[in-house]
């Protein structure tokens, strides 16, 4: 990529932050830029009254200053100075308390943008369509929305600490000028300089800030990855497999941390030099060229001091910005990925009218073109339907079109007698419990982990786990249900944990209940007693279960077979 052309994508990615940034803040950064001009003016403003303070040290009460404010009656320097402090200490104060202020909402504008872009993050994922979230890499989605939009936080910080040493930087300069044109006109030299010097550097820092988003994607999908697989790993003694490639992305890491420090680093060696040449080049010009008087070139020797620290501070903020920058571009990819996807809109859920779920006709080939090519059949209410079929014929793809996972590509669904339109969906969506292979259990106390997605009391979970065999599970434990079942429920077995989510489902009171071979763990004769008491529920959902044990699927009202994606019944 050309200069030019790196340049161009630089200032449009932060032009980009700035809107969100200013977007978000509306009136809010009004006023932190008032605080920031404020505190900015106030400083300068005790700068410049170091000059008639110095005049009456260095000159006495004769001097100009001295004059003047004789002619207000103060006669001698110790009252002339005591007035001028008096002043000096009043602004100061007045500077901590503005810049006290202006810290305080900055910082509550960069909580706020961060906490505001995640919401986004999340809130386009909740209301993309399956499909998409389905092929997205979760390590991808953690990352960004965990590490990444936290470092958003920091570009942003660094932008606003930018925006602040500008502004000090302005005032400052404006001080020198009105004091020592031709001196100043050097310094605005010499910034200049390191400004182009600078801009020309940042095309690396961006690479480097790019590659750390991807490395830190690559760390969580080998952590998850890791995780995932520990039992395998442990069992064929394959950890170490593990480990090398963990600590391969850790030495990437790392190595363009230290490439961006040795940068940061670097600019402050060559601040410290260029600052002492400066102060140097005031005192000689200004004193033996120029013939400065000694209070103003004393005054500027202080300003010129205090320029320098505005001035790294700008240089490393914009560092750390440009560092930072490559996060918002991600996290902004993310979501403009999920919006291309299409977002489910937020409506007030409508449940269909009662009636039977009917397809005609519905197709949904994924990408790739495998899945459901035809399926038309009906499921009268309160039908115990099986569904079987070899693998990967489409059984799972049908059930997850009648749920309203997918959206048909051809023919129609309808639910009593209407197609789902978003707001029907929601309402189907609400009167469904679905249950995979896999189950969904999280690292918590069996109570909450029922008690996810109903509202069911503590008499409503004994019945829903004696339903499904679990009860005497809970018994056993020392703890009832405020036992901690570990991730994914790793401190149960297989069927343990396939009984606990299909009470959880129970506890919805569904319409519809979804078990995708959701009882396949379970011992044959416990599955049948499970299936015997799920078949005398009284009122019972309507029930889709997709199984390839044909001495369950006997079970069933009837069964629908699947053939190379074609369902017919
Ligand atoms: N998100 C996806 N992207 C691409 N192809 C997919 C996707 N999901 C499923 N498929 C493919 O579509 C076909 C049907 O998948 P589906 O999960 O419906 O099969 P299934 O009959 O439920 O299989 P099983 O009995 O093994 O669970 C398979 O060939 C599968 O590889």
């Amino acid at each position: 990529m050309s200069r030019r052309t790196m340049i161009v994508k630089l200032l449009s990615a932060s032009r980009a932050l700035f809107g969100a940034v200013a977007d978000y803040s509306g009136w809010r950064g009004v006023r932190a830029g008032a605080l920031v001009a404020g505190g900015a003016i106030l400083d300068g403003a005790g700068l410049l009254l170091l000059v008639p303070i110095l005049g009456v040290v260095v000159e006495g009460g004769n001097g100009r200053v001295g004059r003047m404010l004789a002619g207000f009656g103060l006669e001698t320097p110790v009252a002339q100075l005591g007035l001028l402090v008096a002043v000096f200490v009043a602004l100061g104060m007045l500077r901590a308390v503005v810049q006290f202020a202006r810290d305080m909402a900055l910082a509550r504008l960069q909580t706020g943008f961060i906490e505001a872009e995640r919401v986004r993050a999340v809130a386009a994922l909740a209301r993309a369509p399956w499909s998409s979230v389905a092929a997205m890499r979760h390590a991808r989605i953690t990352n960004l929305v965990t590490t990444e939009i936290q470092r958003l936080g920091t570009a942003s910080f660094f932008m606003v600490q930018g925006i602040v040493s500008v502004a000090m930087l302005v005032i400052q300069l404006g001080i020198a000028i009105s004091l020592a044109p031709a001196l100043a006109g050097a310094a605005i030299a010499l910034l200049g300089l390191g400004a182009i010097l600078f801009v020309s550097a940042q095309g690396r820092v961006h690479d480097l800030g790019k590659g750390m988003v991807r490395a830190g994607q690559a760390l969580m999908a080998s952590t998850a990855s890791f995780l995932a697989g520990l039992k395998t790993a442990a069992a064929q003694n394959e950890q170490a497999g593990f480990v090398d490639e963990f600590a391969s992305i850790q030495r990437e890491i790392r190595g363009r941390q230290l490439d961006f420090q040795a940068r940061q680093a670097g600019g402050r060696r060559s601040f410290a030099i260029l600052s002492s040449l400066l102060g140097g080049m005031v005192v000689l010009i200004g004193y033996g060229w120029l013939a400065v008087p000694p209070a103003v070139l004393i005054t500027l020797v202080l300003i010129f001091a205090r320029m320098s620290g505005p001035a790294l501070q700008l240089y490393q903020s914009g560092q750390n910005f440009v560092f930072a920058l490559p996060a918002f571009e991600s996290v902004r990819a993310l979501e403009a990925e999920l919006l291309a996807a299409g977002q489910k809109d937020t409506v007030a859920p409508v449940p269909p009218p009662p009636g039977p779920i009917v397809l005609s006709g519905v197709r949904y080939l994924h990408p790739g073109g495998r899945g459901l090519r035809s399926a038309s059949l009906t499921i009268a209410p309160g039908e115990f339907v099986g569904i079987a079929g070899p693998s990967g014929v489409g059984k799972t793809t049908m059930v997850d079109l009648i749920v309203g996972l997918l959206d048909p590509q051809q023919g129609t669904l309808t639910v009593g007698g209407v197609p789902l339109d978003p707001a029907r969906r929601a309402g189907w969506a609400d009167a469904i419990a679905y249950v995979s292979q896999e189950g969904f259990l999280f690292h918590d106390t069996l109570r909450r982990n029922l008690a996810w997605g109903n509202s069911a009391d503590e008499a409503e979970m004994a019945a829903a786990l004696a339903l499904t065999g679990a009860d005497g599970l809970v018994a056993r434990m020392e703890q009832g249900l405020d036992t901690v079942v570990g991730e994914r429920g790793a401190m149960l077995s297989g069927g343990e944990r396939q009984r606990i989510g299909l009470a959880r489902a129970l506890l919805r009171r569904p319409r519809l209940l979804v078990l995708d071979e959701a009882a396949n763990a379970i011992d044959a004769a416990g599955e049948a007693a499970l299936l015997d008491r799920l078949k005398a529920l009284d009122p019972r959902p309507t029930i889709l279960m997709i199984s390839h044990r044909e001495e369950s699927l006997a079970w069933c009202d009837r069964v629908i077979r699947v053939a190379d994606g074609v369902a017919a019944g």
